[in-house]
């Protein structure tokens, strides 16, 4: 059985768990008397050392990260995420603390886990106010042009704005001016040394021209779902709108890779 885990430190943790125990009710299990999937609040070290999977939800990625270092999760979330390389979906939010590097953070920045090499910018479209939701064709979950469209939650979402060069290791961006990026470890070099990222960034789905009237999104062409590896993050709020398609979808992914680790291993 494969657990699967949401941090339930602040945010939107519950409407996942409801929307995965749905997503997981629609995947035939190996046998049917035994479930494929457990789905558990993530707290503690402890906890998070069972699962094989995570998800960081929505909500405030500050208090968020503030209350993972008051808990000591900070650096066992890096391992999970940069070492271990478990499947990781992070939504808003959770998508700014699994990026390298993040704009437009608060005053001292902020810590992020990271495992994405992109650089995002919170709070893209404004403020509260400006938040907005559009029905999406995301060509990951169904490439046929007549699929139904994703309805999607955009509230103060971040995109990622750019694509950081691939750098074995920790990575760290000295060119340019940013506000936060991933603060160097204080484990051993030689654990420092085994967070690397996995391969390319993929985007998976773009924001259209005109789909939050009155923003700077009226342009179009904002990334706003992504993929590295084993992990995912989506600028928007699938858990929000009752449609388990991308739950679904990440939890099939997620049963492939926990496969492959295990025959590898
Ligand atoms: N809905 C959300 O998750 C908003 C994210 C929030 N703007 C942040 O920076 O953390």
């Amino acid at each position: 059985m494969i657990t699967v885990g949401v941090l339930a430190l602040q945010g939107a943790f519950s409407e996942h768990i409801q929307l995965l125990r749905q997503a997981a009710m629609t995947i035939k299990p190996a046998t049917p008397e035994s479930p494929n999937f457990q789905f558990v609040e993530v707290r503690t070290q402890d906890e998070l050392s069972k699962c094989d999977a995570l998800i960081i939800p929505g909500g405030e990625s500050t208090a968020i990260s503030l209350v993972a270092a008051r808990s000591g999760l900070l650096e066992p979330l890096r391992d999970f995420v940069k070492v271990e390389r478990k499947p990781t979906w992070g939504t808003c939010a959770g998508l700014i603390l699994l990026a390298e590097s993040a704009n437009r953070t608060k005053k001292g920045g902020q810590e992020l886990i990271g495992g994405l090499d992109v650089r995002v910018e919170r709070n893209h479209f404004g403020r509260q106010l400006d938040s907005f939701a559009t029905d999406l064709k995301l060509p990951f979950l169904d490439p046929d042009v007549d699929a139904k469209p994703f309805k999607s939650v955009f509230i103060r979402a971040p995109v990622v704005e750019k694509i950081l060069p691939h750098k074995e290791g920790i990575q760290t961006e000295e060119a340019e001016q940013v506000d936060t990026v991933v603060a160097p470890s204080k484990t051993p070099k030689d654990d420092a040394a085994k967070r690397m990222l996995g391969g390319e960034v993929e985007i998976l789905a773009t924001l259209p021209a005109g789909s939050a009237s009155q923003s700077a999104a009226a342009k179009g062409g904002d990334v706003i779902a992504i993929r590295q590896g084993n992990v995912f993050g989506t600028s928007f709020h699938p858990e929000l709108t009752g449609d388990p398609r991308i739950h679904t979808w990440w939890l099939e992914r997620v049963s492939e890779q926990v496969k492959m680790k295990s025959t590898t291993a």
